[in-house]
């Protein structure tokens, strides 16, 4: 059965089903050239380094001003079931192909940049998170509206230093746009082994390693909902980068401040392979969904668009050589 075959590449913590080897050389046999646009992107995170069920077509090694990204963006074609579009989606390993990024060293701006040069306006980042909150449960996903940053520093998180200021609004930090239609997708699987919460605050904390039980209680008086180590400064540099940006939780634990176990990362990666078949229906429904014509616009991101002009403060004359060429490298013509 091929999606049998397909689950095998979701990650598995204690038992290799494809080795490093095996998937470099199932990658590099794919094209590294993709002809036409790439308008939504996947972000996968924890246990969830492929994208079960769709066809690839290509494997791209993008270089950015900012470096390398996580892993090569892989392009799939997705067959649209409610019309015979097929869409291309791109797909990007936050951790890398193997998770051998620690979420402080995921190379963010590479990411974005990456994703933005070959042409992505719309980005779903799916992500593992804690629950900071009893009625989330272990397998429940929440689509997060509000972000607490823990962050303490050690990770580059913007685009305009080095000579060139600007600085955008953050007020919602995720796009109330793609998050009706994402929403209305996971209703939509509601009694059908998905359960979602429509709004949340993601506490995002440096990590790697989790919190304490004081923390943990003191998120939880702030109003946190869920808790990651990498909303940030991925969506404040999707923001930057003009692109309409919408993280995905699926809740995996209780972090420690629950009386249940406290925990751990055999937990985290248990919950999201029995979870995978949902994400898989869930991320689907959404494509499906986004590509639909009344959503094109939103797609592009058209409401975003030309927004970064406003926010920088310092006069183009004056920016250094090295911040324009950089900035024309994000964002080709607007300068
Ligand atoms: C392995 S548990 C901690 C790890 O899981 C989450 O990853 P992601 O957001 O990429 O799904 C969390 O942010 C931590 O990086
Ligand atoms: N408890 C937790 N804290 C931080 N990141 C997480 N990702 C999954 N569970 C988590």
């Amino acid at each position: 059965m091929p999606w049998l075959r397909q689950l095998s590449s979701i990650s598995k913590p204690f038992r290799r089903i494809e080795s490093a080897k095996q998937l470099a050389k199932r990658m590099t046999a794919l094209p590294n050239t993709y002809e036409g646009p790439v308008p939504i992107a996947v972000i996968g995170g924890t246990g969830l380094r492929e994208l079960p069920g769709f066809t690839q077509v290509a494997s791209l090694s993008v270089s950015t001003p900012w470096g390398e990204p996580s892993s090569p963006i892989t392009i799939l074609h997705h067959q649209c079931r409610h019309n015979a579009k097929t869409v291309a989606v791109a797909f990007l390993s936050r951790h890398g192909a193997h998770h051998q990024i620690a979420p402080h060293e995921v190379p963010a701006r590479a990411n974005i940049a990456a994703l933005r040069s070959i042409g992505v306006r719309s980005i779903i980042a799916f992500s593992a998170v804690g629950s900071l909150q009893e009625e989330i449960k272990p397998r429940d996903f929440v689509i997060p509206d509000q972000i607490i940053d823990r962050t303490k520093g050690v990770r580059p998180w913007t685009y305009f230093e080095g000579g060139v200021v600007a600085h955008v609004p953050f007020g919602d930090p995720f796009d109330e746009g793609i998050a009706k239609v994402v929403r209305e997708c996971g209703h939509s699987l509601e009694g059908d082994g998905v359960i979602l919460h429509d709004r949340g605050t993601i506490v995002c904390m440096e990590g790697p390693q989790f919190s304490t039980r004081a923390e943990s209680n003191m998120y939880r008086a702030w109003g946190g909902s869920v808790i990651n180590m990498s909303v940030l400064p991925e969506a404040k540099l999707a923001r930057e980068a003009e692109i309409a940006y919408q993280m995905i939780c699926m809740s995996t634990d209780y972090d420690c401040w629950h009386s249940s176990a406290d925990v751990t990362v055999e937990m985290v990666m248990g919950n999201m392979k029995a979870n995978a078949d949902n994400a898989r229906r869930f991320v689907t429904a959404v494509l499906d969904a986004l590509a639909a014509d009344e959503n094109t616009d939103l797609v592009q991101a058209k409401h975003l668009a030309g927004g970064i002009k406003f926010g920088v403060s310092t006069p183009q004359p004056e920016w250094s050589p090295e911040a324009k060429k950089k900035l024309d490298w994000l964002f080709p013509g607007y300068f």
